[in-house]
Formats: C-alpha cells, sequence, structure tokens
C-alpha cells in the first residue's frame, strides 16, 4: 500500500528541487535548528507534500530542508513523526524510505532522551551505540508485513546497526571542539510513549543496560538499515530520568524543549563538522 506513496512522493521532491542529498537528518525534539545551517536552501512544509504526515508535536516544526553543509548536498527533517502521534509505523517511517529512494547514503538521526545512566548529567549528548526497540518486543515493527526485495532482505542483521567509524568520528570530532565533558556514548531504549516513565520503569530500564531512554528513533534506525544506509544516531540528555520515589522531579515536555535550547548551538557544531568531514563517495551499503 505505501509503495506507490513512496515513488511518488521522491518523484514529486525530486521534480522540486536539484539538490541530491547524500546525508538525510533528522531533527529531534527542540533540535530543528540544524536544519538553519543548510545554505541554498529549498524547504517545504510537510502539509505541501503529497501523502507525508504532519507533525503535531510542540518543537516539530513540520518541514523538509534540502539544502548544502560546506558543499555537501543534505536534506533534513525539521521534525520527526512518533508512534503515539497515531500514526501507523510504517508511515512514521515513509520519511527514510524517501531517503533511500533520493539517494541519500548516510542518515543522521537526533533526539531528545532521559538519562538513565548514573553518570550522565543534563545535557550530555550520548552517541548511541545499541538500542532496545521496546515497541519491537511486543510486534510493532516497522518492517512487519511483506517485505519489498528491491528496499532489503526479510530479516536484516540489527547487530551493526550504529556505524562504528561514525561513532568514532563524533568521538574525536566532539574531543577536537573541546565537548569531552559532555559526550558519551550509550544505549537507547524506545518506548512508546507519550506518557513518561513510572519510577518503576525506569529502574527496569537501568537494569537492563540502558544508558537513555526515548520516544523515537529506533524504527527510523530499523527501516534505514533495512534499505542500506549508513546510521548515526545520538541523544541529548535533556532529562534525568526518575530513579527514586523521594525525588520532586517530574518529566515535563517544557524542560525537554529548555535543555534542547541551550546545547542546541554544540550539537549543530558536532553535526555539520561531521558531515563535512565524512566520505561522501558511494560505496557505502
Ligand atoms: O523526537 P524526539 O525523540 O526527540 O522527542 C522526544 C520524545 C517525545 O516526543 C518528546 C518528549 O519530551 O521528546
Ligand atoms: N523519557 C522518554 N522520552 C523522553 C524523555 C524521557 O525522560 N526525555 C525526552 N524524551
Amino acid at each position: 500500500r505505501f509503495s506507490q506513496t513512496k515513488k511518488n512522493d521522491a518523484d514529486w521532491l525530486l521534480t522540486q528541487t536539484a539538490v541530491r542529498p547524500l546525508v538525510g537528518i533528522v531533527c529531534g525534539s527542540g533540535l530543528g535548528g540544524l536544519a538553519d545551517l543548510l545554505k541554498d536552501q529549498v524547504a517545504f512544509n510537510y502539509r505541501d507534500i503529497p501523502n507525508f504526515p504532519q507533525s503535531t508535536v510542540h518543537g516539530h516544526a513540520g518541514r523538509l530542508v534540502f539544502g548544502t553543509l560546506k558543499g555537501r548536498p543534505c536534506v533534513c527533517m525539521q521534525g520527526r513523526f512518533h508512534l503515539y502521534e497515531g500514526y501507523p509505523i510504517q508511515k512514521i517511517t515513509l520519511p527514510m524510505r524517501i531517503f533511500k529512494m533520493l539517494g541519500v547514503k548516510t542518515v543522521i538521526l537526533t533526539n531528545a532522551a532521559g538519562g538513565l545512566n548514573q553518570d550522565f548529567k543534563v545535557g550530555d549528548i550520548m552517541i548511541i551505540k545499541d538500542h532496545l526497540n521496546m515497541p519491537g518486543f511486543a510486534g510493532n515493527n516497522p518492517l512487519t508485513g511483506p517485505n519489498d526485495e528491491r528496499f532489503g532482505v526479510r530479516f536484516p542483521c540489527m547487530s551493526d546497526a550504529y556505524d562504528r567509524e561514525l561513532l568514532q568520528m563524533a568521538m574525536d570530532v566532539g574531543s577536537e571542539l573541546g565537548y569531552s565533558d559532555f559526550l558519551r556514548e550509550g544505549v537507547y531504549c524506545a518506548l512508546g510513549g507519550p506518557s513518561f516513565e513510572t519510577i518503576a520503569e525506569c529502574r527496569m530500564l537501568h537494569k537492563l543496560g540502558v544508558d537513555a531512554v526515548g520516544m523515537s528513533t529506533v524504527h527510523e534506525v530499523i527501516v534505514a538499515r533495512h534499505c542500506g544506509m549508513r546510521v548515526f544516531a545520538l541523544s541529548l540528555i535533556t532529562n534525568q530520568a526518575v530513579m527514586d520515589y523521594d525525588s520532586e522531579e517530574k518529566a515535563n515536555h517544557n524542560e525537554v524543549l529548555q535543555t534542547a535550547k541551550q546545547r542546541a548551538q554544540q550539537l549543530e557544531k558536532l553535526v555539520s563538522t561531521m558531515v563535512i568531514r565524512m566520505k561522501h563517495n558511494n560505496n557505502y551499503s
């Protein structure tokens, strides 16, 4: 059902802009400023793209921006879709299929997340090295349904989901920029949301080895890897997950957006420096 939609959207976008992006970027909550770095922009409101879902969450503008970063052609989603918005999981991840059809080789995903690792501080940037797909445990995987062999195999491997070279590059670039004090790496866990976690849920996730918890990214990673794009992802730790019954802290979206605002510039610098440094040949699979 989605196949023709994907092709129509990609064809439509290709007729509207001359940019042929090699890098696709997804902006997390409050992190849409990344798109503003692109030069020679051609931007589309999601409502103007045929068949595209609409952004319904504060901090997700709902624009697809094409442009260049020091000459490197990019496309950037200023706002993503989440399971809790009520879209089917295939619709949430439709942009990854469109990225692929536009020629994207590398996907960079960002998100806001709650910190479970007790060494993490609010404002830390966690490079994602692995994930836990909780909706997937319950059978909600974006690859459910007939497999389109033109994109990828029925049973894609996920043990190499997060590109190790790009992870190392992030650490190197971060250290050059003087960000080592707030740069971490760890495991991200996606839940369905929109309610934040209970204390018992946070304690359970912590015991399972989760460093940061959020409501996105993992479904996009699965679809991006299924169709052979390289993936780099990071979480901005916007709040500490509450693990203690004596705590007065309450997770809330305003705090998430506030922290994002404070760290946005450094996060943008990290990502844009990486894009400029990446090899952009066509050999990546
Ligand atoms: O799109 P992301 O994962 O950055 O959004 C996070 C999860 C929820 O949508 C929201 C909660 O504050 O931020
Ligand atoms: N939990 C889930 N999602 C989030 C959080 C959180 O604490 N912070 C930002 N997104």
